[in-house]
């Protein structure tokens, strides 16, 4: 059995980072691109210029339109040709896009995230889309960032929606790396785990857990606590090396068949993947007090535990199928379970975590 684990080559993080991002990035050369929206931008773009040209680099700008399309990946591959350093900013769209940017053009990839809402700021792959917002495909680059810089206090400063959904996420990287080792399932470098991703994946899920409600408190009031930084810390990091050198199971492949019905498209990523990893436990047969445990801590957090919750109030059975359907392709890692998944055995498993979470709601009522 060969064993592979990939990472960033560095990870730093800590309150208001930003303002010495240049001593951290090592490159030759003397060009840096940076990627980011208007409203990131608008943020942290002159903390980064200034911190970079502290450090001796010369900053241009390249506005991200808000998709990650093979169009907007060649857009800006084109802009970016010369640079010695591309740096993502912002969310898991703008950091993916610029994932497939270093990949044409060979630059050094720096990503900062500015939300701690996914995994995909550690991450090698990118998630494209269609120009009408739908799944395309997934990007193996085979290379992760060269250097990952999170400033706690901007993530803190967003809405708390988005750390909320990181953490969804980050508790799914544990649940999915675990049945993926148990099953001997390949991760996303087509080796098996290593005891040291399976490991990080479980501390995720501990991290989270133990410092998941006094975080979501303090982001609230945009405060930057220990509690925060384990959580971010969760959420990107450990996420991140958790599920792409740990392995995923189902909870991503729900994911994956719920973006394919329209209702849930104003569902952030780690809303739907919660739902993933309660269809998911209800799936595997897990004891019904861990599948109540984790939807109380949801509730407790305000993660969404119910199809009505991503915005399905009233699901039809040709939603379901489709959900269903598209949760089985072939490709998908719900094939890592250790026991044949088809579409039907998906859609039973779903809609009974939807009725458990549901009378689990009424209750605490
Ligand atoms: N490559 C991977 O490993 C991986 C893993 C998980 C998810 N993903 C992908 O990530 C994407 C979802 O990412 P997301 O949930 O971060 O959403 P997103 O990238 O769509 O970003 C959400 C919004 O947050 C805004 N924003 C960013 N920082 C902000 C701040 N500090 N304050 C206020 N607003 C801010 C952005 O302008 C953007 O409009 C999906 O495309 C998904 O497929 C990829
Ligand atoms: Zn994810």
């Amino acid at each position: 059995m060969i064993r592979t684990f990939n990472a960033p080559s560095a990870y730093v993080q800590g309150c208001g980072v930003l303002d010495s991002i240049g001593s951290y990035v090592d490159a030759d050369g003397t060009s840096a691109v940076v990627l980011a929206d208007e409203t990131v931008f608008d943020l942290v773009g002159e903390s980064l210029s200034t911190g970079l040209e502290a450090s001796g680099f010369s900053v241009d700008r390249i506005e991200f339109g808000g998709a990650c399309t093979h169009a907007e990946v060649a857009r800006i591959a084109e802009q970016a040709a010369d640079a010695d350093v591309v740096v993502g900013v912002g969310g898991g769209r703008a950091l993916d896009t610029a994932k497939a940017v270093r990949a044409e053009v060979g630059s050094r990839l720096v990503t900062v995230p500015t939300i701690a809402s996914t995994d995909a700021p550690t991450s090698s792959i990118s998630v494209l889309y269609t120009e009408a917002d739908e799944f395309d495909e997934f990007q193996f680059h085979g290379a992760n960032p060269d250097l990952v810089v999170v400033d706690t206090a901007v993530v803190a400063g967003a809405p708390t929606r988005h750390f909320r959904s990181g953490m969804a996420d980050a508790m799914a990287t544990w649940f999915e790396a675990d049945t993926a080792v148990r099953a001997h399932a390949t991760n996303v470098f087509e080796g098996h785990s290593t005891r040291t991703a399976h490991a990080i994946a479980r501390t995720c899920y501990e991290t989270v857990r133990e410092h998941g409600r006094s975080a979501v408190a303090a982001v609230e009031r945009d405060a930057v606590t220990e509690s925060v930084e384990a959580v971010v810390e969760a959420n990107t990091l450990m996420s991140g090396i958790g599920f792409e050198s740990g392995g995923l199971a189902a909870a991503h492949s729900v994911h994956d068949g719920l973006t394919q019905v329209a209702e849930t498209h104003g569902a952030t990523h780690g809303e739907k993947v919660n739902l993933g990893t309660l269809t998911q436990f209800v799936l595997e047969g897990r004891d019904t007090d861990e599948l109540v445990d984790l939807i109380d801590f949801s509730l407790d957090v305000g993660l969404p535990v119910t199809l009505a919750d991503v915005g399905l109030d009233d699901p039809t059975e040709a939603h379901l199928r489709t959900i269903a359907e598209a949760t089985c392709e072939p490709y998908e890692t719900i094939h890592n379970e250790p026991f044949e998944v088809t579409p039907r055995a998906v859609r039973d498993a779903l809609v009974t975590a939807d009725e458990l979470a549901r009378e689990r709601v009424s209750e605490r009522r």
